[in-house]
């Protein structure tokens, strides 16, 4: 059963269609990645599904409910959270206090300790002396604050250390199994499949790919041709 159902979306930029007919479905207690090469559209798909921008057309279901139309602060209300590919934290806070910022009334920041203990050890100190991989910690702990049923993760691997990448992972497929819907927008294509549930791949604003991730772990001639956009292998 999924919590977030994407559904005939299409998504345009400047008039032009960038995103065409996208079908996604992403289920609680799941990971759920998706992959493409530069320029695919991925980015934009996830920016129609939180309301960054608006989409051309098609539906967008989040625990059943059209979201579509709302504005994007309703759909995080809604419990959709949405980790952009470039976001920052506030260098000059804290970083408990770039986690209370975050917070609404009835929210702790305890379980993003939890899950981040790198963050614990650091809560006195201003953001920006962070590590980028602590700092990307802070973003997504900053997302999950609200509970969100589902999160969406734009490329949280961009310019971190493999280890730091990896340790990422198992931090979003462990929040995965306490229940929340994750939708995973990775360049680290292996490690991605490796914690995914399903899997699917985008090129040209298509999708060419939809199934299991075990398929196209360790088929790298079947995902580069997916990559480009060749779906007739
Ligand atoms: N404001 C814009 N106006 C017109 N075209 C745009 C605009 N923003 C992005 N595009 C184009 O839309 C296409 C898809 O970009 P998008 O960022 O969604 O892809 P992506 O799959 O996320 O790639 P990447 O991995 O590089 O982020 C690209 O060809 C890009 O040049």
């Amino acid at each position: 059963m999924s919590v977030l159902s994407i559904e005939d979306v299409s998504v345009e930029r400047s008039g032009l269609p960038i995103v065409r007919g996208a079908t996604v479905s992403v289920a609680a207690g799941e990971v759920t990645v998706l992959l493409g090469a530069n320029g695919a559209g991925k980015t934009t798909l996830l920016e129609g599904v939180s309301g960054a921008i608006p989409i051309a057309s098609g539906a967008i279901r989040l625990g059943g409910t059209r979201i579509e139309k709302l504005r994007a602060w309703r759909r995080a209300r809604a419990g959709l959270a949405h980790v952009e590919q470039d976001r920052t934290v506030f260098r000059d806070l804290s970083t408990e206090d770039n986690l209370r910022a975050a917070c609404r009334e009835g929210d702790t920041i305890d379980e993003v300790l939890d899950l981040f203990p790198e963050l614990r050890k650091q809560i006195s100190a201003p953001a920006g002396l962070l590590s980028g991989g602590e700092q990307q910690m802070l973003v997504v702990g900053r997302a999950l604050l609200g509970r969100p049923k589902v999160l969406l993760v734009d490329e949280m691997s961009l310019g971190l250390a493999p280890i730091v990448v990896e340790r990422l992972a198992r931090a979003v497929r462990h929040l995965a199994d306490t229940g929340v819907g994750v939708l995973l927008v990775e360049q680290f294509a292996t490690l991605a499949l490796r914690i995914a549930n399903r899997a699917y791949v985008m090129a040209r604003g298509e999708m060419v790919y939809a199934g299991a991730p075990r398929a196209l772990l360790g088929d790298e001639a079947l995902l580069r041709a997916l990559y480009l956009g060749d779906t007739h292998r």
